[in-house]
This record gives C-alpha cells, structure tokens and sequence, in this order.
C-alpha cells in the first residue's frame, strides 16, 4: 500500500486548511448535504484517510460501506486508468460494452441461488432499490410493497417512503409514495418477550399484518436488509428471514433483498443472505461494488426480470465504463485476497473487544454484527433506554484522536464499525484501542 499505514494527528482535527474548506463549503453548498467529520480529504487507502493538514486517520468507515477493497485499490485504478483513456461513455442502451457485460454474468453467477438470473446496473442503491419495486410490481401486477420497521433504502420519493426513520431522511419531504407498508423487524436486543422468542414472535406478526390488513394477493414484494444498515446494524433473529423468505414463495410475492450495505463480503459472506441460505427472488447491490465508483445493481430471477417489456428499463449512465471495470477490479481483488476471510477475522478480532467492554461499561447495552459489519448500542447503564448523548459524546472524542467511526440508529444511539476489509490489523487494534479510551472516559 503506497500510503503508510499510520494513525498520525499533526494538528487539531480539523486543522486550518480543512477549517478554511469548510468555511467554503458552507458557502457553496446547503446544510442539508451533513458533514460527519469536516475533514478534506487529500489521499486515501488501506485502512487510513489523509486530510489536507497532514494527519492520518485511522478508517472505520469505508465511506459508508464503499471502499471495502480499500481506497484507490490498485486493481481498481489500473482498470480505471486504461478505460477512462479508451472511452469514458456511450450509455449501454446506446451502443453496448464488454465490460458492462461481464459484471452482469459475473453477479448472476456469485449472488445466491443457482437459477438462472439477469443483471442490469444502474447508479446507486435507491436506483437499483426503486428498479427492483418496478419489476416486482411488474411482474406481479399487484399494487402494494412492504418493508420493516428501521429499514432504509434511499432517499427518492419511493425509496424514502420504504425508510422508517423520519429524521432526517423524511421530514417535510412528503406526500410519499402510496401502497407502501412496514412491519415489524425481529429485533432481538428490543423484542418484548426477549431475544430467544423473536424470531417466531416476529415472523409471526409480520405475515399477520400482511395476511389481516393488506392481503398477500395484492403484494408484490417484500424488501428487507439481511442486516438493517441505517436503522442501527440490527441483525434479524436467526430464523426471521428464512420465515419471511418462505412466506414470500408461498404467496407469490417477489423477495428483494436489500444488500447494498451488507453486499461483497462485507459481513463475512459475499452476500449477508448466504449466512442463513435465504435465496432471495431479487437482490439489489451498490456501495462495495465498484470500490467507489458510483455504480449499483439489480440481480433477479430471469422469468421475473424478464417480464418487463423492451424499453422499461433505463437511464442515461447506468453500468457507465469506468464503474464496469472498476467492479471487475473488486471481484477481483475479493477473490484474490480472499476478502471474504478477512471480514469474518475482523469480526473475531472485534466482537470478543467490545463484549469484554460491554461487560465494563453499563452504557454498552448491545453488541451486534457479522464479520466486518459491526455495532455498539448505547443506553443509559442499567436500562435500554437510548443514549445518543453518549454516542456523540464517544464519536468526538473518537474523532479528536484521528479515528473515523459513524453512527446509526432510529434512535440515534448505535455506533457503526466498517473499516476497510484490507486494514491491517494493527490499525485495527489501534483504533479499538482509541474507541474503548473514549468510552472508559465517558
Ligand atoms: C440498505 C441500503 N439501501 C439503499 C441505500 C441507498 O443507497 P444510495 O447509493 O445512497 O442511494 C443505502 C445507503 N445507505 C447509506 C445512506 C447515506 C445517506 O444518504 O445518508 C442502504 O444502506
């Protein structure tokens, strides 16, 4: 890796020159647009950041689950490289490519099931989650979607109604799309009865509200997250999704699983459905596909995707070149560093860590995740009742020190660990290390 691999704080954070860019940002650009760490970044890869002070931080974050590979990986520039000098866009529904091509064959073959699939690409998660309801209704010709409780799937007008959490992603923004409708997700740290009656309980209540209240017959899909990214790294009770999965074929009701946060071996499989073999009907990906560029997918079963008349689906840079290949440099770089071991080692090395301060700390109430898709739950110490405080709290300190986390929750009150699945692990101990000082200090 071209750059070291170092936690170096040469500065507050941010330092002058980062202060002064967001002095021009905020002048340039609308406070909806957040900032999570007003940093600028100059360069980046392995498992750190370098901002425009000088200062390393050490990566918890992969830009919301992107850089997987690691940043500017070497596969994917090379690939890059030479094709932004051939030809940098045609639009596929134009004139075709190669490499569009291949990816798609490449995720037919590598997503879950071996029946026969198709694949076309489009921009980014909410694009590809918005594709797969049109196909499903489509295909069904029922009217009516339904999702969980602390799902997200985008922010366009459908994929903002599909998410639960109002603030910020909601707020003002109706009227949202109709025929959407939401139950219960098996959330095992806050299910009533406790965690070991979730799974049933849940699956239980979802197919009753869909079966009483809206009719199986006028569902066309249901799209749920192998493990709820935005809503708080809520892996579902095991057994829950194979339930809805099964509920789902009985009915005729297309099952999309969302895995553009949990996809290309960020959970210790390439995909987060293989952890219970729930082989889903339609399967959207984004983020850790193309290693940053922006670049999103829609795999289903062929005699589903196949229904939809010539022309019914597009846009103008869906599979743009310079993604194609760059996505052909992460399958590649997944399969040749075996990336898929390195995220189920990343979680051995951090679950045990945050269970041990979970045993310390009161103020841990949940530690949850798979393989590099990990998360802390914060409450007041000896309730579960959320503390956000503390999580911002932690987030600062975290910050302060050149260690880059997020945060997630309904409630606000989760931090997210994804670092990069080719972080070193002394970089990985280090900022462990930065995160259990911040929260022993709280
Ligand atoms: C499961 C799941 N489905 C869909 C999406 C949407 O993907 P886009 O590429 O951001 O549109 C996401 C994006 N999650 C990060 C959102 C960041 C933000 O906008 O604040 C996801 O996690």
């Amino acid at each position: 890796m071209s750059i070291p691999q170092e936690r170096r704080v040469v500065t507050a954070i941010p330092g002058p020159k980062s202060q002064e860019l967001l002095a021009r940002k905020q002048a340039a650009v609308p406070p909806g647009i957040g900032t999570t760490l007003p940093v600028f970044v100059t360069r980046a890869g392995g498992g750190v950041v370098q901002d425009a002070d000088g200062n390393s931080l050490i990566d918890f974050g992969s830009g919301i689950a992107v850089t997987n590979v690691g940043n500017a990986a070497p596969k994917v520039v090379e690939r890059v490289q030479k094709q932004v000098a051939d030809f940098t866009h045609t639009c596929f529904m134009v004139t075709p490519y190669e490499s569009y091509v291949r990816v798609c064959e490449k995720l037919n073959e590598l997503t879950p099931g071996d029946h026969e699939k198709r694949t076309f690409l489009v921009n980014s998660g909410a694009e590809a989650v918005e594709n797969a309801v049109k196909i499903a209704r489509h295909a069904t010709g029922r009217p009516a979607v339904v999702v969980f409780d602390h799902g997200y799937h985008g922010r366009t007008l459908l994929t903002m109604t599909l998410t639960a959490k109002n603030m910020p992603y909601k707020h003002r923004f109706g009227p949202f799309a109709p025929e959407v409708y939401r139950v219960p997700l098996a959330y095992p740290y806050r299910w009533p009865t406790g965690p070991e009656n979730c799974a049933e309980e849940a699956a239980a209540e979802a197919i009753d509200l869909i079966t009483k209240q809206i009719g199986p017959d006028n569902v066309a899909a249901v799209v749920i997250e192998p493990i709820a990214g935005e809503g708080g790294f809520i892996v579902p009770a095991r057994g829950f999704l194979p339930r809805i999965a099964e509920f789902c074929r009985a009915n005729g009701i297309v099952f999309v699983a969302d895995e553009v946060q949990t996809g290309f071996a960020r959970t210790g499989d390439l995909f987060a459905c293989e952890d219970e073999g729930v082989v889903p009907d339609i399967i959207t990906t984004a983020k850790g596909i193309a290693g940053g560029l922006p670049l999103a997918a829609v795999t289903g079963r062929a005699e589903i995707m196949d229904r939809v008349h010539v022309g019914g689906l597009g846009g103008t840079y869906g599979g743009n070149p310079l993604a194609c290949e760059a996505a052909l440099g992460v399958l590649e770089t997944i399969e040749e560093e075996d990336l898929v071991a390195k995220a189920r080692r990343i979680g051995e090395i951090m679950l045990p860590r945050l269970k041990a301060l979970q045993e310390r700390f009161g103020v841990i109430g949940d530690v949850r995740g798979r393989g590099a898709m990990i998360a802390i739950e914060l409450v007041e110490p000896g309730t579960k009742e959320p503390n956000p405080t503390a999580v911002q709290e932690v987030v600062k300190r975290c910050h302060a020190e050149g260690l880059l986390v997020l945060t997630a929750g309904t409630y606000g009150n989760v931090l997210r660990f994804l670092p990069p699945l080719v972080i070193p692990e002394h970089l990985l101990e280090e900022g462990l290390g930065i995160l259990e000082k911040a929260i022993a200090e709280l």
